[in-house]
């Protein structure tokens, strides 16, 4: 008979394609093309029947999923991580992070803490990532190494910082590092005003503008404390959102980091518009912002993906965790046992974080003609058995520790404490360089 040749095959226990939705497949092997993309999914007694690989892993005890996607980072904030703890966020950003930034961030700090963070999110099954950092040329150049996807924002805000002076010059500045970066393959952007207590009416005007004309989506921090409202009504006379309404933000480009606290025509309009929301229980729940009403979002139709937040205030960039919390949460705060199961946490961690960010036809499921971001976790542990269910497990039971294999673009950029482009001893010295410096900042 014969046969097609693919440059890899993974043969596993299960594959969890995400899509179809609910869907788990024994004993499949996932077929990948010379260029990353995905071919076929078949039966595997088909697939070594019908496939010749030029590289085979075999997976027996293995899930293979499709790649985590973390909808809200700051990825170079790893070099911050327990530096100010145990506070609230406006304290938190007012009088550690923001003075610690104005000191220590330059390219230096973003591309090492970049790197740092791209390593822990390979190793934790983490394919793609939102971020939104000061110089995020330095970042790509931490992501190309890395060979991890990110979707880079160009960061807008209206306070002079080491980077930038005002938001034109923010903007200035990240346009110019878009360019630096296009056709890298693996690299997508945004706009990204900070917050709406950062930006003045006229700086949104302005990103609108750029977003429009170049066709780029927007994130940003909202709704995010108690505070922040407060705050509004007392400057402008209206909750956040009802500004960002007014200002004509508010679209199917737009990504809303936290969004911890909604009424419910605020989610009318979330949904009216076609928003995504970014929700980050552990950030949220870390600097006692709050507990999000992920059941209600999900109910109005929103689509809810999952994100860490930066290392600063998480303290992790752990996708599993999120997953994991963000079920919990859900159903404790609710009452209600039913609500975010396990397949919705899983979709809230793929394809929803795809969706938000437009790469939904390259990532976030299993299917022919998508990429290969993809993820294996080694089932066989002592906790993960028996398993009536993989998709529960690896909600509730797996963690980080057990992702064995990480590929982007069908490229192996992580396997068993092993990466393809990061070297230990780098991140050990990157670490021992930085502490210093940020050590005067610690809370
Ligand atoms: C201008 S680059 C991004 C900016 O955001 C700060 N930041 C980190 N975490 C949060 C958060 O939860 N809410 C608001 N702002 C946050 C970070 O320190 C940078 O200054
Ligand atoms: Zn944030």
């Amino acid at each position: 008979m014969n046969t097609t040749e693919v440059a890899l095959a993974i043969e596993a226990r299960w594959v969890i394609p995400v899509i179809p939705q609910g869907v788990v497949l024994e004993h499949t092997t996932v077929l990948i093309n010379d260029d990353g993309s995905i071919h076929a999914i078949l039966p595997t007694a088909e697939a070594r029947a019908t496939f010749q690989a030029t590289r085979v892993v075999r997976l027996e005890h293995h899930a293979l999923m499709p790649g985590l996607i973390n909808l809200h980072t700051h990825a170079a904030m790893t070099l911050m991580r327990g530096m100010a703890d145990d506070l609230p966020l406006m304290d938190w950003l007012q009088h550690h992070i923001w003075p610690a930034e104005r000191a220590a961030v330059t390219p230096r700090f973003v591309r090492d803490g970049t790197l740092l963070a791209s390593a822990e999110m390979l190793a934790g099954g983490v394919t793609c990532f939102n971020d939104m950092y000061f110089y995020p040329d330095a970042a790509a150049e931490a992501v190309v190494q890395a060979g991890i996807r990110a979707h880079l924002g160009l960061v807008v805000m209206d306070f002079p910082s080491a980077y930038a002076t005002d938001a034109d010059d923010y903007l200035l500045k990240g346009l110019e590092a878009r360019d630096g970066w296009r056709g890298t393959s693996r690299i997508t952007s945004s706009l990204a005003p900070h917050a709406p207590y950062t930006m003045s009416d006229r700086s949104f005007e302005k990103v609108m503008t750029y977003a429009e004309q170049l066709g780029l989506g927007i994130h940003t921090h909202l709704h995010e404390t108690r505070t922040e409202l407060d705050q509004s009504v007392a400057q402008y006379g209206i909750r956040p959102i009802q500004r960002m309404a007014d200002l004509g933000i508010l679209g199917p480009g737009l990504v809303a980091a936290h969004a911890v606290h909604l009424d419910e025509a605020e989610r009318t309009l979330l949904k009216e518009f076609g928003c995504h929301i970014a929700h980050c229980p552990a950030s949220n729940l870390k600097l006692g912002s709050g507990i999000a009403n992920v059941p209600a979002m999900l109910e109005t139709g929103i689509n809810v993906g999952l994100g860490t937040d930066g290392a600063a205030s998480n303290n992790r960039l752990d996708m599993f965790a999120e997953m994991r919390l963000a079920a919990l949460l859900a159903k404790g705060a609710s009452e209600d046992a039913a609500v975010v199961p396990a397949t919705t946490a899983l979709e809230m961690a793929t394809i929803n974080g795809a969706r938000a960010l437009g790469l939904d036809d390259k990532i976030g499921s299993i299917e022919p003609g998508k990429l290969a971001d993809l993820v294996a976790i080694d089932m066989d542990s002592a906790i993960c058995n028996p398993c009536f269910d993989p998709v529960s497990h690896l909600v509730y039971v797996a963690g980080r520790e057990h992702v064995t294999h990480t590929w982007v673009a069908g490229e192996l950029c992580y396997q068993e404490g092993i990466y393809a482009h990061v070297e230990p001893a780098e991140l050990k010295e990157i670490t021992t360089q930085w502490y210093p410096k940020l050590s005067p900042f610690r809370v």
